[in-house]
């Protein structure tokens, strides 16, 4: 839950958009559009706990009633997937899987035993031992979701996630997001400039 969140440039009069409260239902999406340059990737750092330098915030973030604004990102729980989100190049696919597993999951039997698990869901069966290099975009989105979903998030932000796949891809990906937060019961707030995008989350739509 958002309660009237306003972010302003350090230099600058105006806050970026009118303060914002809104509250996202657990396995929901909720979509925020606007025009470019008004601040949604910034209030989507804020969200995360890594407001830019040069901007100042204020409101709350709540998240499972807890009053997170005040915690370091790392403390949040909060599972952040960009457009360009990179795998480590030096780590294989299994390696980037387990370096997102929650920390709960011990022992190298279990923790093994889960990434295969995680690569079967996303459609990449066998693919541990792969570079990450050698993975086509698609591939690579999947994978790199699929490390955000392992550290069981308690909410995640999609900042504009398929903007650069092509639209089967594009489709495809946004059906694995979508059902997998169904699944879990994650509240999502996706950031997108595309219709299609806002339609099949079919959650709230929020303008900036
Ligand atoms: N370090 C900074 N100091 C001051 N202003 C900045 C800084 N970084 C970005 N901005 C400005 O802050 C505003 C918000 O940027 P942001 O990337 O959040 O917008 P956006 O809505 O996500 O845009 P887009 O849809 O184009 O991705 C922009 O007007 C940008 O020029």
């Amino acid at each position: 839950m958002l309660k009237s969140v306003s972010i302003q440039a350090e230099n600058g009069a105006e806050p970026l958009f009118s303060p914002l409260s809104l509250a996202v239902a657990p396995g929901s999406v909720t979509t925020i559009v606007g025009p470019s340059g008004i601040g949604k990737s910034t209030l989507m750092e804020f969200i995360g706990g890594h407001l830019p330098r040069g901007f100042r915030a204020s409101g709350d973030v709540i998240l499972d009633g807890r009053n997170v604004t005040r915690l370091p990102a790392e403390a949040r729980r909060i599972g952040i997937l960009f457009q360009d989100a990179a795998l480590f190049p030096h780590l294989s696919v299994g390696d980037n899987l387990a370096f997102g597993l929650a920390a709960h999951v011990r022992g190298r039997a279990a923790r093994t035993a889960a990434v295969a698990m995680a690569l079967d869901q996303a459609g990449l069966p066998g693919f541990a031992a792969r570079d990450p290099a050698t993975l086509s975009g698609g591939q690579r989105a999947r994978v790199a979701l699929m490390r955000t979903l392992l550290a069981e998030p308690c909410a995640l932000l999609l900042d504009e996630p398929f903007a650069k796949l092509d639209p089967a891809l594009r489709e495809e990906l946004r059906r694995f997001v979508f059902d997998h937060v169904r699944d879990r019961d994650i509240p999502v707030l996706m950031v997108t400039h595309d219709a299609a995008d806002a339609e099949a989350a079919g959650g709230p739509v929020v303008s900036l």
